[in-house]
């Protein structure tokens, strides 16, 4: 892969570079909640503009469903992108339609811009070949470079992702080659007890690691959204929890191979639940309370791990020696809600242990609720990811940066 020194040792000065970043910054209407992702870029951004380069940033933000949806604007990304680095930054109202072309065409030399969000698209997470290379045909009008550094994204066969690097000299950016330098360590011999801690809400997105992780891990602890489909796998009621009924065999299957092998899966024994989901933009007080994992009633919702959970989670935690932590063990952003992810949070904290916390909602987590970020080994932009990177899987961001 060729790193950004070098492709500033070969000068960019006057050339359109296209940054492919993960601005999937957590909000709160039009509120940035943590900014930590535009942190993560702003480095790489820097210094292709010092360079000279006229600098186009792209990412996605959120799901939207390949049209324009006004609540998942770049637009506060972008501001607040000029607000870090001091300078203005333009903004695109499309991503590939006459206010980007404008746009860039009025970049001068050292000035950055940032496009609407990609997934505006239809073309960008298209399953279809041909529809995706004609949305990267699109963006590959708009530059010269291709920098790929939105880490967060590389585990996606998207059009910004995959097929536009191949149609663009490219290089990737200093967050990807901090990001693959730490991960990669965890490939390789870790220091036992390695636990890793899964939660979250991308459940069907994520499960799959544990089919790996049973081949690498000591301990398996999870929690969060993940855990309703283990308890309703193992015979319980979940109310109205996340469910995701088609892979309780697979659970089922990942429960008995850990006894197989010795490997120690650990659930939750009491969880936090409520008849509704919490408010999360006025955070309203909300009717709840705790009950055994075993036993919750139907009509309520698993919203966070309970506190003799928590109690269990720090002592699984305390002798860990390596852990990997991705998905927030309850809907932290209510206070009613966080303090699962808050015990994790400390536990790592207080342990010697090596620890890296990945995942947009998790790294978000950790500062939202007061931790200091140099408390843990590492802290990821990427959770599916850095969980596909540990797999060991191809992912189509990297691979496309390779040659
Ligand atoms: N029990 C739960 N029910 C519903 N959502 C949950 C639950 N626990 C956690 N979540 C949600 O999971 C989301 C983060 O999940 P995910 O995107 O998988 O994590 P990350 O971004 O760290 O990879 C948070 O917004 C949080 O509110
Ligand atoms: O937030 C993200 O992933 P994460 O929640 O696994 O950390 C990335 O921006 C990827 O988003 P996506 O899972 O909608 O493709």
């Amino acid at each position: 892969m060729k790193t950004i020194d070098e492709l500033l040792a070969e000068g960019v000065a006057g050339k359109r570079v296209f940054v492919r970043a993960d601005l999937n910054v957590p909000l709160s209407g039009t509120t940035i909640t943590d900014d930590g992702r535009i942190r993560a870029v702003q480095p790489t951004v820097e210094k292709l503009a010092a360079a000279g380069a006229k600098v186009i940033v792209a990412s996605h933000l959120g799901r939207p469903k390949g049209a324009p949806d006004p609540a998942f604007s770049l637009a506060p990304a972008a501001a607040r992108l000029g607000e870090l680095t001091g300078a203005d930054v333009a903004f695109a109202t499309d991503t590939v339609g006459e206010s980007a072309r404008a746009t860039v065409a009025a970049l001068t030399d050292g000035r950055v811009a940032v496009i609407e969000n990609l997934r505006f698209n239809p073309g960008e997470t298209s399953k279809d070949d041909a529809e995706r290379g004609a949305f990267a045909d699109q963006l590959a009008e708009l530059a010269d470079v291709y920098v790929g550094d939105g880490f967060g994204a590389v585990h996606r066969k998207h059009a910004s992702v995959f097929d536009l690097p191949a149609r663009l000299p490219h290089a990737a950016g200093d967050l990807i080659a901090t990001e693959v330098g730490v991960l990669k360590k965890l490939t390789e011999d870790v220091a036992r007890p390695y636990a890793v801690v899964l939660g979250g809400s991308k459940v069907s997105d994520k499960l799959g690691v544990i089919d790996h992780l049973l081949e690498r891990a000591d301990r398996i602890l999870i929690g969060g959204g993940m855990a309703y489909t283990f308890l309703k796998a193992q015979g319980h009621e979940v109310g109205s929890s996340l469910l995701q009924e088609d892979q309780i065999p697979a659970v089922l299957e990942y429960l008995r191979r850990a006894e197989e092998k010795g490997v120690e899966f650990v659930l939750p024994v009491d969880v936090v639940v409520s008849e509704q989901f919490p408010d999360l933009k006025t955070k309203a007080p909300t009717q709840h309370s705790t009950v055994p994992a075993h036993a919750i009633p139907a009509g309520v919702m698993g919203l966070d791990n309970g506190p003799e959970t928590n109690k269990l989670y720090a002592s699984k935690l305390a002798d860990a020696v390596t852990v990997f932590w991705n998905g927030p063990m309850g809907v932290f952003e209510h206070p009613d809600y966080a303090e699962g992810t808050r015990a994790v949070a400390q536990a790592l904290v207080d342990s010697s242990g090596f620890s890296v916390v990945g995942g947009g909602d998790s790294a978000a987590a950790v500062r939202i609720l007061g931790f200091d970020e140099n408390a843990f080994g590492h802290i990821s932009t990427g959770g599916g990811a850095s969980l596909e990177y540990l797999e060991g899987k191809t992912l189509p961001g990297l691979a496309a940066l390779e040659d």
